[in-house]
């Protein structure tokens, strides 16, 4: 049998994502040690691991490379989804924020808005949804600079802790949305391999359910 093959979202949700699948069982002793390998064996050999950058994961995912995927909600929102999201794994939390230099009254005004956005189609959509024609600019990160810099009136960004905008002298205007890593699943690969995905999303369901009560104590 193939292994059940899994794209991991390099950087900030590798680590939490490699802590849950040996807290589930599964041997990542070659993740932990690999060096420049992108595709690595873990547990038994049943599941191979694939390191990619975010919106690659759901590259290789919709197109059957991958059976599964770890990726933020950002991702999924910014991308669109032709897969299946089948579970919160409740790490890699932070939000989806309209932010604008403190003191200042975006909604104000008669002036049509421009705001500066990694991520363009979640910033449309959520001016679409208030129906305000804005103008959208797409800058490739330390998107805090465009206001600063007068590009922008406002950004829609990932915010965590807020030091980033505070320390640069913004602030939140409204929250958008709530964002956590997802386990995401091709389609075909839901249906060919159901009791396989369906029996490890499970564990990982159990653990994050275990984490979480222990937190809570
Ligand atoms: N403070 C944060 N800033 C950005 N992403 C965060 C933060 N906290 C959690 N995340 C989550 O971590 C995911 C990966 O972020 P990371 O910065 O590692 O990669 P990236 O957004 O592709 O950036 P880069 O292009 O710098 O690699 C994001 O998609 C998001 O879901
Ligand atoms: O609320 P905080 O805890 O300060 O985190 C939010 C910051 O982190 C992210 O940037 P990142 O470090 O990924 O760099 P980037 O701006 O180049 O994407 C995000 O785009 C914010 O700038």
């Amino acid at each position: 049998m193939k292994p059940l093959r899994i794209a991991l979202t390099k950087g900030r949700l590798e680590k939490d994502t490699v802590n849950l699948l040996e807290q589930i069982g599964l041997d990542c002793t070659q993740v932990r040690e690999k060096g420049r390998r992108l595709i690595l064996p873990v547990g038994n050999g049943e599941i191979e691991v694939v390191l990619a950058k975010a919106a690659d994961v759901i590259t290789y995912v919709e197109n059957g490379v991958c059976d599964l995927g770890v990726v933020g909600k950002d991702t999924i929102m910014e991308n669109g989804s032709h897969f299946y999201e089948i579970l919160d794994l409740g790490f890699g939390r932070c939000r989806f924020a309209l932010a604008c230099r403190k003191g200042t009254d975006f909604f104000g005004g008669y002036k049509a808005k421009t705001v500066a956005s990694k991520y363009p189609n979640v910033a449309r959509q959520f001016f679409e949804s208030r129906a305000m024609d804005v103008r959208i600019i797409k800058i490739e990160g330390s998107v805090e600079l465009a206001p600063l810099l007068g590009l922008a009136d406002g950004i829609v960004d990932i915010v965590e802790t807020g030091t980033t905008l505070k320390e640069n002298g913004l602030e939140v205007t409204e929250t958008i949305a709530g964002i956590s890593a997802r386990l995401i699943a091709n389609t075909a690969s839901l249906k060919m391999r159901k009791q396989e995905i369906e029996a490890l999303a499970a564990r990982m369901e159990a653990q994050i359910e275990k984490n979480r009560e222990e937190k809570s104590v």
